[in-house]
């Protein structure tokens, strides 16, 4: 099975770094430096500096390549699956969507982006706590891979699993993206009570009451429990909630010490997708009737609507109720 992954950032390159053990794959980059530097001298400069790579990923920035590819990666930013998918050729070849976040305007999932966009194509998802670096360095990671049709899930996962890389399947393809969108949002969270010098029972209780947000928001959406509070629900929470390894969380942290979202968004080239899907979460939970006063309040300080001080006392003033 030949691996084409649709993006090259951090985790599009880590992705394709451990796929290549298993043959030769190849990346799509947006930039043709990125591409230059991946073919000329095994390196992704730009998004995943100081990580030889292996010979066996060929880069491209021509998109028509991919139709010669047995399943795609798609590993582009949340915001910018529906076009990638757009320009992508037609192909039968599964999708398997990496990205973490909703999209704006649409209130969509990856996965109902990609239905719009590619109604053809089989999806599946990979999703769970994997930090780029970590994965690149071959260090032991476990994922959710997640698809609806279970001959399809144990085929891309005989081609996916590696000696360190190791996928558990699962049939809830919302509860795994669920997962995914919503910790980013709550790893801001954690991050900005650490900025603030909050300390470690914060953190711990934002991570408790961030895991009943997402619960209630993913049930809602129909997601399973047991998908919630697995490697792609919990797990990834833990993780992104615990590091300034985490984008988010690092931009969680700079508004705890009092930058502006604008200002801090705009210094990285790298996306710290929480801070995108956090106004559209709030907007379809709010539909949805679910209540998230932890994403509330992540969306007011990046808006800028209520100073740092007042986001934690409205927290922590709320009525008092039962676990
Ligand atoms: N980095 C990680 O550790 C990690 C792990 C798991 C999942 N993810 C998820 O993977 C997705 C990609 O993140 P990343 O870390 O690889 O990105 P990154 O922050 O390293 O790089 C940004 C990416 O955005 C691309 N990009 C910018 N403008 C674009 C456009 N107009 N069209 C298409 N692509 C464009 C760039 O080419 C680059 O590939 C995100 O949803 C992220 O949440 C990241
Ligand atoms: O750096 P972050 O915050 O985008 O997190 C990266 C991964 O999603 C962790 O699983």
């Amino acid at each position: 099975m030949k691996i084409g992954v649709v993006g090259a950032g951090a985790w599009g390159t880590a992705l394709a770094q451990v796929m290549a053990q298993g043959g030769e794959v190849l990346l799509w980059a947006l930039e043709a430096e990125v591409a230059d530097g991946v073919n000329r001298d095994h390196v992704n400069a730009l998004y995943l500096p100081g990580v030889p790579l292996s010979p066996a990923i060929r880069a491209t920035t021509d998109l028509a390549g991919m139709a010669a590819c047995d399943a795609l990666l798609i590993v582009t930013p949340a915001q910018h699956l529906r076009a990638t998918l757009g320009r992508l050729p037609r192909t039968d070849a599964p999708l398997i969507l990496c990205a973490k976040g909703i999209e704006a305007g649409s209130g969509k999932l990856m996965s109902q982006v990609a239905e719009e966009v590619a109604s053809h194509a089989p999806l599946a998802v990979i999703s769970g706590p994997t930090f780029a670096h970590e994965v690149a360095a071959g260090l032991p990671t476990a994922v959710t891979l997640a698809c609806a049709d279970a001959a399809l899930a144990e085929r891309l996962a005989a081609r996916i699993a590696r000696p360190t890389f190791r996928p558990y399947l699962s049939d809830d393809v919302i509860g795994a993206e669920v997962g995914g969108a919503v910790k980013n949002v709550l790893a801001i969270a954690c991050g900005v009570a650490e900025g603030a010098g909050l300390g470690l029972n914060a953190r711990a209780a934002l991570i408790s009451r961030g895991f009943a947000e997402m619960t209630r928001f993913g049930l809602a959406l129909g997601a399973k429990a047991e998908t919630l509070a697995g490697l792609s629900g919990l797990g990834d929470l833990v993780l992104t909630c615990s590091s300034t390894n985490s984008r988010n969380f690092s931009l969680g942290k700079g508004l705890g010490e009092g930058q502006a979202a604008a200002e801090l968004l705009a210094e990285r080239r790298t996306v710290a997708e929480g801070a995108y899907t956090a106004p559209v979460l709030r907007d379809v939970a709010r539909k949805a009737g679910v209540e998230m006063p932890i994403v509330e309040g992540v969306c007011a300080l990046i808006e800028g609507r209520v100073p740092l001080g007042h986001m934690i006392d409205a927290l922590l003033a709320r009525p008092l109720r039962s676990e």
